[in-house]
C-alpha cells in the first residue's frame, strides 16, 4: 500500500451461511482513479463494495479505506459518498428535504441548490419522492455521491433506468468530480460506459477477480475481428485464416487489424470479389467479458 492508495483489499473472503461468495479477493484503488468492478450476476461485486463501504464485515482478509477500517465509521464515513442501487429515501419527503437529509447524514457541507442543479432536479425541488419518475429517483440517488464533493465515491450501477440525456449529464458530473480530485469506484452492467470512463477495470466471476487492468490491457488479450459476406463464391482463396461466424458470415480474427483489413481489401479488388456487410473493429470489453463468463 502506498500513500496514494485509497482502497486496499487484501485476500477478502465473504460467505453467506455455507455459500462462499467472495474468495481471496485482492485489489487496490489509487487516489484520483476511476476503478470499475465489473462481473457476471452474482459474481460478488455488491458484497465486496458493501464491505469497502463499511456495511459488511469481512469473514477473513483485510479491507482498508484511507488506511483505516471502513467499519471505523467516524474516521471514514464523511469522506465517502455512496450511491446505492436504491437509496430508499422516504416517499413523503420532498426532493429538497431529501437532499438536506443527505447533508445531515453525511456531515459534509454543501449548498442544496448546487446539488439540485448538478442532478438536474431544481424544478422538482418541492415534489415528493413518491411522485418522481424512476429516472428522477435515480438522479436523486446520485445526489448522495455529489453532496459535499466526497473524496471517495461509490457508484453502484449509477445509470440504470436513465435516459441517454440523463446518462450523459451524470457522466459529465462524474468527470467534474474527478477533475476536482475525487476517487470513484463503479459497478455497472453497461460495459461501454466502463470502457469509456474507467482507468482500470477488475473483472469478477464467481467470487474471484479473473482479470484486472486498463481497457487496452484487457482487450489486447483477444483478437480484433473482421466480418463480411460475399456476393458470389470466392474466385480465389483468401490468404488469411477465416471461419464462419454464428450468423453465417466470414470471420477473420486478427491481432493486426489494419494489416489484415488491407490484405482483405486488396484481395477483393484484385479478384473482383464483392464484399458485403463488411464490419471491422477492435476487441470490445464485451468480448473479454464473454470469454470469462464462458468458464
Ligand atoms: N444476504 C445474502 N444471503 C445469501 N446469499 C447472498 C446474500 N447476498 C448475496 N448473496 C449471494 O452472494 C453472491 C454474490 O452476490 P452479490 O450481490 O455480491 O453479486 P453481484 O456481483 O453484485 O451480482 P449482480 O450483478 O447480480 O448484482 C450471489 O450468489 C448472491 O446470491
Amino acid at each position: 500500500m502506498t500513500s496514494t492508495t485509497v482502497i486496499d483489499v487484501d485476500r477478502l473472503n465473504l460467505s453467506y451461511g455455507g455459500f462462499h461468495a467472495v474468495k481471496d479477493l485482492s485489489f487496490h484503488v489509487q487516489k484520483g482513479e476511476l476503478y470499475a468492478l465489473l462481473g457476471t450476476n452474482g459474481a460478488g461485486k455488491t458484497s465486496t463494495l458493501e464491505t469497502a463501504e463499511g456495511h459488511r464485515a469481512a469473514d477473513s482478509g483485510t479491507v482498508r479505506v484511507f488506511g483505516r477500517s471502513p467499519r471505523d465509521r467516524r474516521a471514514v464515513r464523511s469522506r465517502m459518498g455512496i450511491m446505492l442501487q436504491e437509496s430508499g429515501f422516504s416517499p413523503d419527503l420532498t426532493v429538497k428535504e431529501s437532499v438536506q437529509l443527505i447533508g445531515t447524514l453525511s456531515r459534509r457541507t454543501d449548498r442544496v441548490e448546487r446539488v439540485l442543479d448538478i442532478v438536474d432536479l431544481k424544478s422538482k425541488s418541492d415534489t415528493k419522492v413518491s411522485q418522481l419518475s424512476g429516472g428522477e429517483k435515480r438522479r436523486l440517488d446520485f445526489a448522495t455521491a455529489v453532496y459535499g464533493q466526497p473524496e471517495l465515491i461509490f457508484l453502484d450501477e449509477p445509470t440504470t433506468g436513465l435516459d441517454i440525456q440523463s446518462r450523459d449529464a451524470l457522466w459529465q458530473a462524474v468527470d467534474k468530480l474527478r477533475e476536482d480530485g475525487s476517487t470513484i469506484v463503479l459497478t455497472t452492467h453497461y460495459l461501454e460506459e466502463a470502457q469509456q470512463h474507467a482507468d482500470r477495470i477488475g473483472l469478477m466471476h464467481k467470487g474471484t477477480l479473473h482479470q484486472e487492468g486498463t481497457v487496452s490491457e484487457l482487450t489486447r488479450t483477444l483478437p480484433a475481428t473482421i466480418r463480411f459476406s460475399l456476393a458470389a463464391p470466392a474466385p480465389e482463396p483468401l490468404p488469411l485464416l477465416l471461419r464462419s461466424d454464428d450468423r453465417g458470415k466470414f470471420l477473420i480474427e486478427t491481432f493486426d487489424l489494419p494489416h489484415d483489413l488491407y490484405t482483405l481489401l486488396g484481395w477483393a479488388h484484385t479478384h473482383g470479389a464483392e464484399l458485403r456487410e463488411l464490419e471491422a473493429g477492435p476487441t470490445r470489453l464485451d468480448d473479454v467479458f464473454r470469454a470469462i463468463s464462458a468458464d
